[in-house]
């Protein structure tokens, strides 16, 4: 089926969409994607929104405010790739990410975005709400891109990493045999660019520039290392926020704005080492997705902490922007055939399940561009 997969991340920097053609298992063709950024109101908005989160009701007008001009982007990033579709996969913003491992029932994960909207709009059909089913079951709800990115390693040697370094990062290691692990790293360009909006008034530290001049605070990085998240086994996922007071109690907001961001750049690649020790055989190279792909200066940290080869996506001729959203249109098909979306090894879940919901299936078809 000729899916639209549509991603908007912990960066919130804007929706990224994707156009796959896919039967959930494999990948026929990738078709055209792009990134439709937020406005800054909306961006600001949103993340006030992560700060609020835990104590807003689900009726809470800000949010409902919120949540309307969000599906409205997404719209208009369906209608600018202009393309026909089948599916939509529309992940939704997440605002609030708590589960509890090994508890069904009791952890909670929170994506906002009216899907039904958004497929009366479009007059597609949509599938929704991804994660819920995970953690109602008592797994993490994250990551939910390894399935997808199993599908796409097929031809590489493996065991191979795929890293994802968005707001959070996260990675997926696959096994000569197709084992997945999957599990989220530590913070990536969350606090990051929290950091550089602080220091420079820019959404994020272009090119690496603060982190560059300066220099990791070995006392900083040290108490943050310490951190019990980065020798905690998988399954294991983070909430955007999750990081932030453990980096104020460390020192980091003390610092100089370039020692800062050196810290911060610094912290994200020994996290993503300290991963490494959770998997069973050193992969062979990490293929490295996701906006931090495109920081010197995390680039360089991670070569410097990884023995293996750190490279961007785009050498194996993925696209390292739209990789999630092609994702989300994978998973998409994934929920229309009720294929599992996730797995032991990727969210803790006792059983391989499937999740999702769908809307707007049974409105008319039409394409979006004749
Ligand atoms: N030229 C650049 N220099 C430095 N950082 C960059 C550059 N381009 C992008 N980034 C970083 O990448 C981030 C966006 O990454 P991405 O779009 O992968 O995140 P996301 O999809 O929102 O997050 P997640 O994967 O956690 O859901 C920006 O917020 C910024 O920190
Ligand atoms: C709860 C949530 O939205 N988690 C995101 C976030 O952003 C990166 C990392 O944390 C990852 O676990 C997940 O996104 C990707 C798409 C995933 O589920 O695979």
């Amino acid at each position: 089926m000729r899916t639209i997969g549509l991603m908007s991340g912990t960066s919130l920097d804007g929706v990224d969409a994707a156009w796959v053609e896919t039967d959930g298992e494999r990948i026929g063709r990738f078709g055209p994607s792009l990134t439709l950024p937020y406005d800054p109101a909306l961006r600001r908005d949103l993340r006030r929104l992560l700060d609020m989160a835990g104590e807003l009701p689900a009726d809470d007008p800000f949010l409902l405010d919120c949540e309307q001009r969000l599906t409205e982007r997404h719209a208009e990033a369906v209608e600018k790739l202009a393309l026909e579709a089948d599916l939509i996969g529309f992940h939704g913003q997440t605002i609030l990410h708590r589960p509890v491992a090994g508890k069904p029932g009791e952890g909670r994960t929170w994506q906002i975005g009216d899907a039904a909207a958004l497929a009366r709009r479009l007059r597609v059909p949509v599938a929704h709400d991804f994660r819920s089913a995970d953690v109602a079951a008592g797994g993490q709800g994250a990551p939910l891109v390894p399935v997808f990115h199993a599908a796409l390693v097929q031809d590489l040697p493996r065991p191979l990493a795929v890293l994802n370094l968005g707001g959070v990062g996260n990675v997926t290691w696959i096994g000569e045999d197709g084992q997945l692990i999957a599990f989220d790293t530590g913070p990536a360009n969350g606090p990051l660019d929290d950091w550089a909006r602080r220091a420079t008034g820019e959404d994020y530290d272009r090119d690496g520039r603060l982190a560059l001049a300066g220099l990791p605070d070995g006392a900083v990085l040290g108490r943050m290392l310490a951190h019990p998240y980065l020798a905690a086994p998988p399954p294991k996922s983070l909430d955007r926020l999750d990081f932030d007071r453990a980096l104020r109690e460390a020192g980091a907001c003390d610092l100089p704005p370039t020692d800062g961001a050196a810290t911060l750049v610094t912290f994200c690649a020994c996290a993503v080492a300290a991963a490494a020790r959770h998997f069973p055989v050193p992969p062979k190279q990490w293929l490295v997705a996701g906006g931090g792909r495109r920081n010197p200066a995390l680039m360089r940290a991670l070569a410097g902490a990884l023995p293996e080869p750190v490279r961007p996506a785009e050498v194996v001729g993925w696209d390292g922007d739209a990789l999630e959203a092609q994702a989300f249109g994978v998973l998409a098909a994934r929920v229309w055939h009720g294929l599992p979306l996730t797995f032991p090894g990727t969210t803790g879940v006792p059983a391989p399940l499937a999740g999702g919901q769908l809307t707007g299936v049974n409105q008319p078809l039409v394409s979006i561009e004749a």
